[in-house]
């Protein structure tokens, strides 16, 4: 690995306490976390936001495995220490719906992953403005409508709703299409994946293996839209002990007769499939009311009936049809923050006098989802010290 390049650490360093400046082009900076680890973030040659750390105790670079959707490349970027589990890195030139970045780096996701994974792990968790509405968890016994009444949330919420498409070793079936239906995986590829962290859940369901990916999720936050995931009950337990705050929903069939009855009338399992799906769909039955795991349980008898029941408990009325927008803040290249408590001050250049405040106090979630609550208040709203700052 070799020794430190001391100039570079030091001066990068030197950059960065609680106050933090971006010069155009800056784009490798340098962050101390504890007494033994300098994080250095960026590489000026591909502009990427590629994570390397310094451990002074062995003067040797370590190279992480970087999770979590990463950051694009970026002209120049600041960061600033905001405990010793996280870095908030803020790229300039963009706006602030995919300007700040929480580089992840004790965090109990990532200190899980460095157990699990046996080596150095960092993870990305983008920030998101505003209260984004959380995630909804569906699941219920095979047969019982989860896809009839995501399908119709879908139809009827297009620019509301996405759906968190999952990956599966099962073979597709005639009517399903790769990357919409499913993503179908080779079984060893899935399992490689999901040893690298790529997953946010995983369960081996009816004989095959599904997971959802990390990817799935934020690909359909990425449009700004809320995510539907369709998993069963262990996955439901597992997205339930994770970071990722979701609403979680349980489908109950009115009776198992009639389960097995939608079963059979979907015609797309075999018999000793049907037989699987069933028994399983037992177990599933018992957890599914098994208390603090679901925030809600449906009845699906008449579809339309349970419909109804699905967009009331989510807050849907005919008048909400589009997803709310927050206000966009530009955060220019050049800018200058300081972190007063949990907020950061930011002064971006004079010429544009802009000027405006990042609160942290809610900020929730975190990877391998995203931090959520993030918020941006106006100059106007700045205590004295704060104004100050901005002199
Ligand atoms: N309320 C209902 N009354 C009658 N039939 C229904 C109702 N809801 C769904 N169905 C039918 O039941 C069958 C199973 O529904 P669906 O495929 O949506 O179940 P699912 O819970 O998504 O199953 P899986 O977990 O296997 O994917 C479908 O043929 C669907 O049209
Ligand atoms: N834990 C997960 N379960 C999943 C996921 N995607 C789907 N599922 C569940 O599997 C069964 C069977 O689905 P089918 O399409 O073969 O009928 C069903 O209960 C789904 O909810 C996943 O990513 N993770």
């Amino acid at each position: 690995m070799g020794e430190a390049p001391a100039f570079l650490v030091e001066d990068l360093k030197s950059k960065l306490t609680n106050g933090f400046h971006l010069k155009s082009k800056v784009c490798e900076t340098a962050v101390d976390i504890g007494c033994n680890r300098t994080y250095v973030i960026g590489d000026p040659k591909s502009e990427s936001l590629a994570v390397r750390v310094f451990d002074k105790l062995t003067n040797e670079w370590v190279f992480p495995i970087v999770l979590g959707t990463k950051p694009k490349a970026s002209k120049g970027h600041s960061a600033v220490v905001l405990d010793q589990d996280r870095v908030l890195v803020i790229r300039g030139d963009t706006s602030s719906d995919d300007g700040f970045w929480f580089l992840e780096v004790n965090t109990l996701f990532v200190r899980e992953q460095k157990a699990r994974l046996g080596t150095e792990v960092v993870a990305w968790s983008k920030g998101v403005i505003g209260e984004a509405e959380k995630p909804i968890v569906i699941s219920g016994p095979s047969g019982v409508g989860k896809g009839t009444l995501i399908a119709k949330l879908m139809e009827e919420f297009p620019l509301m709703f996405g759906f968190s498409v999952s990956h599966t070793t099962r073979a597709p079936r005639n009517n399903e299409k790769n990357g919409v239906h499913y993503h179908f995986s080779e079984r060893g590829a899935m399992e490689k994946d999901i040893d690298g962290g790529k997953f946010l859940e995983f369960a081996a369901v009816h004989g095959n293996l599904y997971g959802t990916s990390v990817e799935a999720v934020d690909v359909v936050a990425e449009k700004g839209k809320r995510c539907i995931l369709d998993i069963d009950v262990q996955g439901a337990r597992s997205v339930r002990a994770s970071s990722l705050e979701a609403i979680f929903i349980f489908i109950c069939p009115p009776s198992f007769e009639e389960l097995e009855k939608r079963l059979r009338a979907r015609g797309t399992e075999v018999e000793e499939q049907i037989q699987k799906r069933l028994r399983n769909a037992k177990a599933e039955l018992e957890q599914g009311a098994s208390p603090g795991l679901f925030d809600h349980i449906l009845v699906n008898d008449d579809l339309e009936n349970c419909y109804d029941k699905l967009k009331v408990l989510l807050g849907l009325t005919d008048a909400v049809k589009t997803t709310p927008k927050s206000e966009l803040v530009h955060v220019p290249l050049e800018h200058t923050g300081l972190k007063i408590g949990e907020k950061i001050v930011m002064k971006c250049s004079a010429a544009e006098q802009e000027r405006f405040v990042l609160d942290l106090g809610s900020m929730r979630g975190g990877a391998p989802g995203r931090t959520r609550g993030l918020r941006i208040c106006a100059a106007e709203e700045l205590s004295d010290s704060e104004l100050g700052f901005l002199g």
